[in-house]
């Protein structure tokens, strides 16, 4: 599937958003490995951005790109609206980042941290510690405080993590997995936070492996292998672009499955199991004529369970096995 820049307007938004990162025909290799291919994306500022992708495909060399760490090989870039090649300051300036290359440092507390940050901003020291103390009440940090950062839960550490980047008040943020290791309640706790920074205006970029996460969060999805975007929507344009859809019956009497499965051509059998699949969207339509022919036959179905492509089948459809990116760094920086 080529790779194309689709509009990426918020759901149910009705003006267009002004666009908070923009990339065309972005590129970047490593030896003569094209890690970033022709890379093109807009994203409109008030939206959330999910970038999936397998091991290796390439998600955290875009994030470093579009945040200043390291440089593009080509292709045209702005985020916030300042070109990353002639004004990164203004870039960084307008950006938050956390992620694999979390900012923590474990030897001093939770508040230092956060008040080194103030000072890198160069907040006035009162200033500082108004934003600090308002963050670490924000983010559930206050009794760990005074604690060794090194002493932190994972959750606690990403809460900070994100605590740290807000304290210069970006408009744009860069999640580089941020639920990765992390366990379901503390998942659910970032993604409270992110969905309030949102709600805030705040634009966010997220990369993420959990298929879930990006159909929870994001507005827009793109799907990154072999260095394109082998496909970009919203998660419901990305679930109906596979096939996979469909509705098993179950039966306990072998009879009637038998000729529920003589009538229905179309269906898969499972003889052991007594069970059909048949192609379906899972509309009410289709369903609703299944139902209809069960009742015409006077065939009773013990189940009925109806299935939509998730996520994950989007991902397998997209990401083959034969040809995954994951390759060991050669000279990691
Ligand atoms: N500094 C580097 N030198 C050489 N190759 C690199 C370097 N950084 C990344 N790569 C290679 O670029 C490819 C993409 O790596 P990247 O870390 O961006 O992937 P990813 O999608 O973020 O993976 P993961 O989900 O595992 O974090 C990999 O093949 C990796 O080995």
């Amino acid at each position: 599937m080529p790779s194309s820049v689709m509009p990426t307007s918020r759901k149910g938004g009705s003006r267009p958003s002004p666009t908070a990162v923009s990339a065309v025909g972005f590129c970047k290799s490593y030896g003569d490995k094209a890690v970033l291919d022709g890379i093109d994306l807009r994203i409109p500022a008030g939206s959330v951005f999910a970038l999936l992708g397998p091991n290796g495909a390439g998600k955290t060399t875009a994030v470093k790109i579009l945040s200043t760490l390291i440089t593009a090989d080509s292709g045209e870039l702005s985020v916030g609206g300042h070109d990353l090649a002639t004004d990164p300051q203004s870039v960084r300036a307008a950006i938050g980042v956390t992620g694999q290359f979390s900012a923590v440092d474990g030897l001093i507390t939770g508040e230092e941290n956060m008040l080194l940050m103030a000072d890198l901003h160069h907040l006035p020291k009162a200033e500082g510690r108004r934003v600090t103390a308002e963050l670490l009440e924000r983010f559930d940090l206050v009794d760990a405080a005074k604690k060794p950062a090194s002493t932190y839960s994972g959750g606690m550490k990403r809460r900070l993590d994100i605590a740290m980047t807000l304290v210069g008040g970006p408009r744009i943020i860069f999640l580089d997995e941020p639920t990765t290791g992390l366990d379901p309640r503390s998942r659910h706790t970032m993604w409270g936070i992110i969905r309030e920074l949102v709600a805030e205006g705040v634009t966010v970029f997220l990369t993420t492996q959990h298929l879930e996460e990006a159909d929870e969060l994001a507005d827009r999805i793109a799907v990154l292998n072999n260095g394109k975007i082998a496909a970009e929507g919203s998660a419901d344009e990305l679930k109906r672009i596979v096939p996979g859809g469909h509705v098993k019956l179950r039966f306990t009497d072998p009879g009637a499955y038998r000729s529920a499965a003589s009538v229905l051509g179309e269906a898969v059998r499972d003889d052991d199991a007594l069970a059909l699949q048949i192609p379906s969207d899972g509309s009410q339509r289709e369903l609703r004529s299944i139902l209809d022919w069960l009742d015409a036959k006077s065939v009773e179905a013990d189940g009925l369970t109806v299935h939509t492509p998730d996520l994950d089948d989007v991902f397998f459809a997209l990401t083959g096995p034969a040809d995954a990116p994951d390759q060991p760094k050669e000279n990691a920086r």
